[in-house]
């Protein structure tokens, strides 16, 4: 087991974001995280990146309590997170970029920082546009760089926040077969999306969330099959 959330809580004011939160990602596994509009999702990953703290209970990553750490102390763990809003350094390359990402992501040298930056250029399809400024490109282009950055810190567990929202079918496609490439390599995922299809192509399991508490959890087609899954996501009579 690489990851596992320990009854996890979160509040803000009066509304329970997070509501006594526990489940594992084994290594090497991808798991889906679906869910509402606010059920969430987005918090879980920021309690799991370190970006907000935790009211009550625990991370553990690679069998060690990681509750307490920072999150620049997180990323050099192991933990690389996307955000559903892509915010590069607009004004640099997409290769400073990426050099950028993987001298926060560790101690390596410049020399060793290029060489993370071009494999992962080839990982993600961005070889053509390494040179371009990262604030001119398109919607693919920059949630590949999202990817791209997430990737240079050299994680063992990567979070991917709605990579595929807002892009065409064609584009969500592509950007599926990158993922697919990232998995067979090692890399344990935890994905949230709202491209069910996208998700259900690469998902070995799915967790669903409904007002911040597990509303199911397991195989895409035991999920998708749940009656209270069917009902109060998909709003469908059971
Ligand atoms: N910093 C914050 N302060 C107050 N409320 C917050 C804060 N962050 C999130 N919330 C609230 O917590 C709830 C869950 O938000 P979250 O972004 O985790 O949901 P989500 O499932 O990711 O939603 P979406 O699918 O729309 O991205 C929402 O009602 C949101 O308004």
């Amino acid at each position: 087991m690489l990851l596992k959330v320990e009854n996890a809580c979160k509040r803000y004011g009066a509304l329970q974001v997070t509501q006594d939160m526990s489940f594992t990602v084994n290594d090497g596994e991808t798991l889906g995280i679906l869910g509402p509009n606010g059920a969430g999702k987005t918090t879980l990953f920021n309690l799991i990146s370190g970006d907000v703290a935790l009211d009550s209970g625990c991370v553990y990553f690679d069998g060690a309590n990681i509750t307490a750490l920072r999150p620049h102390q997180r990323c050099r763990t192991g933990i690389g997170r996307s955000y559903q809003v892509p915010h590069p350094f607009g004004n640099m390359s997409v290769f400073e970029n990426l050099v950028t990402a993987a001298c926060f992501g560790g101690q390596v040298s410049e020399k060793e920082a290029w060489e993370i930056a071009e494999e992962v250029l080839e990982t993600t399809d961005l070889k053509p546009f390494a040179n371009k400024a990262a604030g001119s490109m398109t919607l693919l282009n920059r949630k590949r760089l999202e990817l791209a950055r997430a990737l240079a810190t050299r994680p063992r567990l990567l979070l991917l926040d709605e990579i595929a929202g807002g892009l065409t079918e064609h584009e969500a496609r592509e950007l599926v077969d990158e993922l697919k490439r990232i998995k067979a390599r090692g890399t344990t995922m935890l994905w949230i999306e709202h491209v069910v299809h996208a998700l259900m192509s690469i998902a070995d399991r799915l967790l669903v969330i409904d007002f911040g508490k597990k509303l199911a959890e397991g195989t895409p087609d035991d999920v998708m099959n749940n009656p209270e899954v069917r009902r109060v996501y998909m709003g469908v009579d059971a």
